[in-house]
């Protein structure tokens, strides 16, 4: 059987505040792959183990298996030769060198699909996503909703008392908001709605 021959790879990047859907989007994007018959390898960082050590965990709880690492050049230690499609969950907190992995894979063929934070609690670029967002073939940006005003929300606002720039948390460390409604400094959580929609 012909197996048309694939040159280059690219690199894509959903980036967006917290709650906003960047590892439901990762994860989707994985499973089309998988459904596609491509070879697809999952890798973030060791230090989010908020939800699970191992696995990519959405905040609706959807799930995918993945390799933890310490620091973005392991991918190539775990890398199969292979590999056609990598995910790279939580890019913002490897370091600089995650943008020249991403480059290299691409380079190779490779199809690299990362999700990230594009600003701090204090809404400044959280770095190195400004670089990868610069080299990125495709990028795409996602809003959560302000739980504050229900407008888009493109700001992370952090609840606990901190100032260093990597606090690992979810929902009670961390809510969605607007520019308008965004502080720069830790607050307290914006009151539950009280409405009984769900079970
Ligand atoms: N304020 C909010 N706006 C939108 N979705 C929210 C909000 N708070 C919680 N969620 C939930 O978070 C999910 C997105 O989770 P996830 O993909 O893990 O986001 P991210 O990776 O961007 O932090 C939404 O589908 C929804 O179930
Ligand atoms: C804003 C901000 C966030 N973090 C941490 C909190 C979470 O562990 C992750 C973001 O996860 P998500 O999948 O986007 O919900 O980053 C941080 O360390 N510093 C910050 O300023
Ligand atoms: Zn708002």
């Amino acid at each position: 059987m012909h197996q048309f021959p694939k040159d280059i790879g690219w690199i894509e990047v959903i980036c967006g505040s917290m709650f906003s859907g960047k590892t439901e989007e990762l994860i989707r994007r994985v499973k089309r792959a998988v459904y596609g018959k491509q070879r697809v390898q999952v890798f973030k960082p060791k230090v989010d183990d908020r939800y699970d050590e191992t696995q990519v965990v959405s905040h609706s709880q959807l799930k995918l298996t993945s390799t933890p690492i310490e620091r973005a050049e392991e991918i190539f230690y775990h890398l199969s030769p292979d590999t056609q499609v990598v995910g790279i969950d939580e890019v913002q907190f490897f370091g600089p060198e995650v943008v020249q992995v991403c480059e290299a894979l691409a380079y190779r063929g490779v199809r690299v699909i990362c999700a990230g934070l594009d600003q701090d609690y204090q809404g400044r670029p959280f770095e190195p996503m400004p670089q990868l967002l610069a080299v990125a073939e495709y990028v795409t940006k996602q809003l959560a909703i302000c739980v504050v005003c229900g407008n888009p929300a493109n700001r992370s606002q952090r609840l606990v008392s901190s100032e260093a720039r990597v606090v690992v948390g979810a929902a009670g460390a961390y809510e969605a908001r607007c520019r308008r409604c965004h502080l720069g400094e830790p607050t307290e959580a914006t009151p539950p709605q009280t409405m009984e929609l769900f079970d």
